[in-house]
């Protein structure tokens, strides 16, 4: 047992070295890595290009009955950039330190370690002379960090996957420091906001009204105060990270930087500030337009927005009008499948929560497919995007066993008939 989990280490270390961090993964290499585990595992493996340069990896491990629902365990295999010169360990060396176990790698969190941990459980349930009543699937799919248009997107608006019958779809979580594990039945929709102010321009010794600093000022102070009012709901305890409106300003852009200590004396005509805002599904989505267009960026202070621009104001509701989230009710026997299957496991679980960024989740969850965002990272710091991202190397063994719960659950669940279905609620 030591010498396969030292393999199991060294295979997750090996996925780890591979460089696929924006702006120049290395997509190939990742769909290579993959293509040959999956071959070890005699898993059918396709690799499709939606887009050329941007392989996505489809596994497939039949199930007996390949008629039923089908199960998706999704990862992506980019990971963000990282700053090497901040690591304590080179980001994409996987280094093992001996005293902790904690194997330092981008993407160690987020999220080669969910994608590595399902083929290990399947490893493992095929050792133990499984087979699955439900057809499995896998995807290691491309760019998800930069908005997944050219990978999951397409991949869910394929026929292919109209054909997959896909019942559930896994994808990815965030660690807890605590025992608890987390799951996420939804996610924060993404609107990225830039605002821009134009005013007279002028000698920078001149006090006069309506500059475009100042115009642009009186908006940051305006969103600065909502961002408060916000942040201070889930300070109080009131509301989890996912349940309220997050807007944070990422860029500033004013004035030509070559003046800068040189000559400072001149008043730009024109500044423009951008805002990450991330809205919970259950927002209310015109009120928050509304805000943008009176307080932040109103007309009558020479300010103009642009939402929507890098296809970043996805709509918080369905067709029909409703938010899109995944029921955890009895109306989806997949959530308490999951929830038993990682308490059988041995695995505690804290409330479920709204997942507070974006992933490929949501594509999914678009076209109406259940999606439950899950990697089991317990007792682990949350360092997603962060420097010295770090998995402790016995937290990914244990959330192999998790997975090996889950899929051997899914993978073999049968729906109960209408007849027992009502012997149950007698
Ligand atoms: C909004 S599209 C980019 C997706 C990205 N996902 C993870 O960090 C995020 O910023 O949430
Ligand atoms: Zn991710
Ligand atoms: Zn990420």
């Amino acid at each position: 047992a030591e010498k396969d989990s030292s393999l199991i280490i060294s295979r997750f270390q090996e996925y780890l070295r591979i460089n696929t961090a924006h702006p120049n993964p290395s997509y190939y290499e990742a769909a290579d890595f993959i293509a040959s585990q999956a071959k070890s595992l005699s898993l059918d493996s396709q690799i499709l290009e939606f887009v050329k340069g941007k392989p996505l990896v489809l596994l497939k491990w039949t199930g007996k009955n390949p008629s039923l629902p089908s199960i998706l365990l999704n990862s992506h295999t980019d990971v963000v950039p990282a700053e090497h010169h901040k690591w304590d360990h080179p980001p994409f060396k996987a280094h093992l330190e001996p005293s902790s176990g904690n194997i330092y790698a981008r993407g160690s969190q987020d999220m080669k370690c969910v994608g590595l941990q399902y083929l290990e459980a399947i490893r493992k349930l095929q050792a133990s002379g499984f087979r699955p009543l439900r057809t499995v699937y896998l995807t290691f799919v491309p760019d998800e960090e930069i908005g997944g248009h050219d990978g999951a997107e397409k991949f869910a608006n394929s026929d292919l996957f109209k054909s997959m019958n896909v019942g559930i779809v896994l994808d990815e979580g965030l660690p807890s420091p605590t025992e608890n594990y987390r799951l996420f039945y939804a996610e924060r929709c993404p609107w990225w906001l830039v605002i821009k102010a134009t005013g007279a321009p002028g000698h920078g010794a001149k006090l006069y009204d309506n500059t475009a600093m100042e115009n642009l000022l009186k908006s940051i102070e305006s969103v600065r105060r909502f961002r408060a009012a916000q942040f201070d709901l889930v300070k109080a305890g009131i509301k989890a990270e996912g349940e309220v409106i997050s807007v944070n300003m990422v860029f500033l852009k004013a004035g030509t930087p070559p003046l800068r200590g040189f000559v400072m004396n001149l008043q730009p005509s024109e500044a423009e500030a951008g805002f990450d805002i991330r809205l919970p599904p259950t927002a209310d989505a015109e009120s928050l337009e509304r805000r943008i267009a009176e307080e932040w960026a109103p007309a009558t202070r020479n300010m103009t927005f642009e939402l929507g621009q890098f296809k970043q104001r996805a709509s918080i509701y369905d067709k029909s009008g409703k938010p899109i989230l995944t029921a955890i009710d009895g109306s989806n026997s997949w959530w308490a499948l999951l929830e038993d299957a990682i308490k059988n496991a041995n695995g505690k679980l804290g409330k479920p929560e709204i997942f507070p960024a974006s992933t490929d989740a949501r594509y999914f969850r678009e076209l109406g497919v259940p999606a439950i965002g899950f990697s089991p990272m317990a007792n682990t710091p949350i360092l997603l995007h962060d420097h010295n991202e770090f998995l402790n190397k016995d937290e990914y063994l244990r959330g192999i066993d998790i997975y090996e719960s889950i899929i051997k659950a899914y993978a073999s669940y049968v729906e109960p008939t209408k007849d027992e279905e009502s012997r149950t609620e007698l």
